[in-house]
């Protein structure tokens, strides 16, 4: 990572002290994905500074957006700043796309901010189970990219309202006929594991159109864990609904189950993680480092 520059989290939040608590403990529980962890020190810590350095991006985004419009003779138009978020399955990536969400809305309020991910764009599960692609959810093949591109595409043209696919953890599937409705924000979060794969059939990619790319990095073995202990609370919780594309989980012996999810991990979600999502993980503008129990430890801005 030699072109990154290192913060741990004191230097981090000296680049922007603040008092200001802008989350109080309750939305921030409230706010935070399931089985993930944030601390009300880190919102102040590490989140203030980035908003902070988002504003910086935005405002220039917005300068070069105005300077364009004058330069071609054309009337300026509000396009929204794309902020993409990656990382493995089960490394946070909702819990800091969400923040961010709440964060800008409420330190902006002049400014809106959408949030999508990626995850609507997978190909319905008959189509993955027609193309043999079930064992391969979250690898690039799995992913409608052209739909995906075209979607961005269409944000970025300035659409009024564009429409994302909208997927579902309940049914392991995408929920037919429902959509997030994009309405031109002033910022959109674009969430997934994709969002800095550069895939080699494809002419354009999904960083082509973020503004402001952010990869969530931990040692995989402690992801491992993370997805582990949140497949043991779903076992106990969401799976137990007979609704559930899991239900059946519930009626083996918890440790077949678990060792059902050990081998999702070690079949599917790690070698996602090593082969397609860490080698891009050099392409993001700022990577969130987090250690034991999904603290924050350290930082890394992009030098150039
Ligand atoms: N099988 C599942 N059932 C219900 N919720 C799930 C399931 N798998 C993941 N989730 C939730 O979906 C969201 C996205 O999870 P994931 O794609 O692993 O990314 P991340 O953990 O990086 O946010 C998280 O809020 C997670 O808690
Ligand atoms: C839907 C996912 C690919 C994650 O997508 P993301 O929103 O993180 O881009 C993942 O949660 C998943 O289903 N992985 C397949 C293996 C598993 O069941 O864990």
């Amino acid at each position: 990572m030699e072109n990154f520059a290192e913060y741990d989290k004191q230097a981090w939040a000296d680049l922007y002290p603040t008092t200001l608590q802008p989350i109080d403990p309750q939305t921030l529980e409230h706010l935070k994905a399931f089985n993930d962890q944030v601390a009300m020190t880190d919102v102040q810590q590490v989140y203030m500074p980035l908003i902070q350095l988002l504003r910086g991006a935005f405002d220039a985004y917005r300068q070069w957006q105005q300077r364009k419009s004058d330069f071609l003779h054309q009337p300026a138009r509000t396009i929204p700043f794309i902020i993409g978020i990656s990382g493995s399955v089960a490394v946070g990536k909702s819990t800091t796309a969400r923040l961010l969400q709440y964060l800008l809305t409420e330190l902006l309020p002049n400014r809106t901010t959408q949030l999508v991910t990626t995850d609507g764009f997978l190909y319905p599960t008959k189509t993955l189970q027609a193309k043999g692609l079930l064992a391969r959810k979250g690898f690039p093949e799995s992913y409608d990219l052209p739909r995906l591109i075209n979607f961005l595409l269409q944000v970025k043209a300035g659409e009024p309202l564009v429409k994302a696919p909208v997927y579902s953890h309940q049914t392991y599937d995408l929920v037919p006929d429902e959509f997030t409705a994009v309405r031109q924000p002033d910022f959109l979060i674009v969430e997934g594991i994709n969002t800095l794969q550069q895939p080699a059939a494809a002419h354009l990619y999904v960083s082509d159109f973020t503004d402001f790319a952010i990869y969530i990095d931990a040692d995989p073995k402690l992801i491992e864990t993370w997805y582990l202990n949140r497949f043991q609370k779903l076992l106990q919780t969401a799976f137990t609904d007979p609704n559930n594309y899991f239900y059946r989980y519930t009626q083996d012996d918890p440790d077949q189950a678990l060792a059902r999810a050990r081998q999702t991990w070690a079949t599917v979600n790690l070698p996602n993680l090593r082969d397609y999502i860490l080698p891009t993980r050099d392409r993001a503008n700022l990577i969130i480092h987090k250690g034991q129990q999904h603290m924050i430890d350290r930082l890394y801005l992009r030098n150039y």
